[in-house]
């Protein structure tokens, strides 16, 4: 027997999920990068293990593309949310989600969305994103540190974000992140709705970055002086909801599964 596994997204991050409640699969780096390979592999942006630890929620076990460990994912808590209400595991509504990051209480629509309470997005410092390709490479962007269990750097800017190169990770200040960071660019478009491209950490340009766009609220935010509001953010893939709050913040969007099969074994035991 194959191992089970389902194809989702979140306005265009898409992950692979890999139901193993008991944690006995073997989810090494190198399966990791296979899995997501575009072309070797079933290609996604990361991979979702589930796993239920004893008598706690289910926890979002999240590796990027490149066999990374990170906290949290947005858009990959949405799908993760979406997965067990269709496996029958949750009931649509509210429930919570273990993650690195800590726990995340959710909230699964009936039309498929799901609104994630995502935590506090703490302004943590400042930094400069410069872009190594294309029509600015060498221009340095003035960003806001965010930690929304991941660390972001986010850089709102006059320049439209669609002119941007993101073929090759930002530089940023090893100091500030040490542990590597996730870049969003952004655009203000009118009071709360932006416009954000993102470079993540493990993984490269992505269509979407939930915990990015979180970072992006809380930049825009803290640059108009203010700790709370709510804004649309378009990403290439979609478009999310986000509110941020002193306290915390959420965000809303659609999840999606689209695919269900079996990962061959010999395959897997050969990597
Ligand atoms: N795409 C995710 C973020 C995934 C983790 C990130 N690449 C990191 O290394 O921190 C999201 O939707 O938040």
């Amino acid at each position: 027997m194959g191992i089970e596994f389902l194809k989702g997204h979140g306005t265009e991050n898409d992950f692979i999920v890999l139901p193993d409640p008991d944690a006995v699969l073997d989810l090494t780096e190198a399966r990791v990068r296979a899995l997501c390979d575009r072309r070797r592999g079933l290609g996604a942006d990361g991979v979702l293990r589930v796993v239920r630890p004893d008598r706690g929620p289910w926890f979002m076990d999240y590796r990027n593309a490149d066999g990374s460990i990170a906290e949290m994912c947005g858009n990959g808590v949405r799908v993760f949310a979406r997965y067990l209400v269709e496996a029958g595991l949750e009931h649509e509504g509210g429930f919570v989600i273990g993650s690195r990051a800590g726990e995340r209480p959710v909230l699964a629509h009936p039309d498929g969305s799901v609104t994630v309470d995502m935590g506090p997005a703490l302004v943590t410092g400042t930094g400069t994103a410069t872009l190594g390709s294309g029509a600015f490479d060498g221009v340095a962007f003035d960003g806001v540190a965010v930690d929304v269990g991941n660390p972001h750097l986010a850089c709102v800017t006059d320049v439209p974000v669609a002119e941007l190169d993101l073929g090759s990770p930002p530089g940023h200040d090893p100091a500030l992140f040490p542990h590597g960071v996730n870049v969003e660019f952004v655009n203000v478009l009118g009071d709360g709705a932006l416009r954000m491209r993102v470079h993540e950490r493990g993984v490269g340009e992505t269509r979407s970055c939930g915990t990015g766009t979180v970072a992006a609220v809380a930049a825009w935010l803290h640059g108009t002086g203010q700790q709370a509001g709510k804004a649309t953010v378009d990403v290439l893939g979609g478009q999310v909801t986000v509110v941020v709050e002193e306290e915390t913040a959420t965000l809303t969007g659609p999840a999606v599964l689209l695919a269900r099969g079996e990962l061959d074994r010999d395959w897997w035991n050969s990597l």
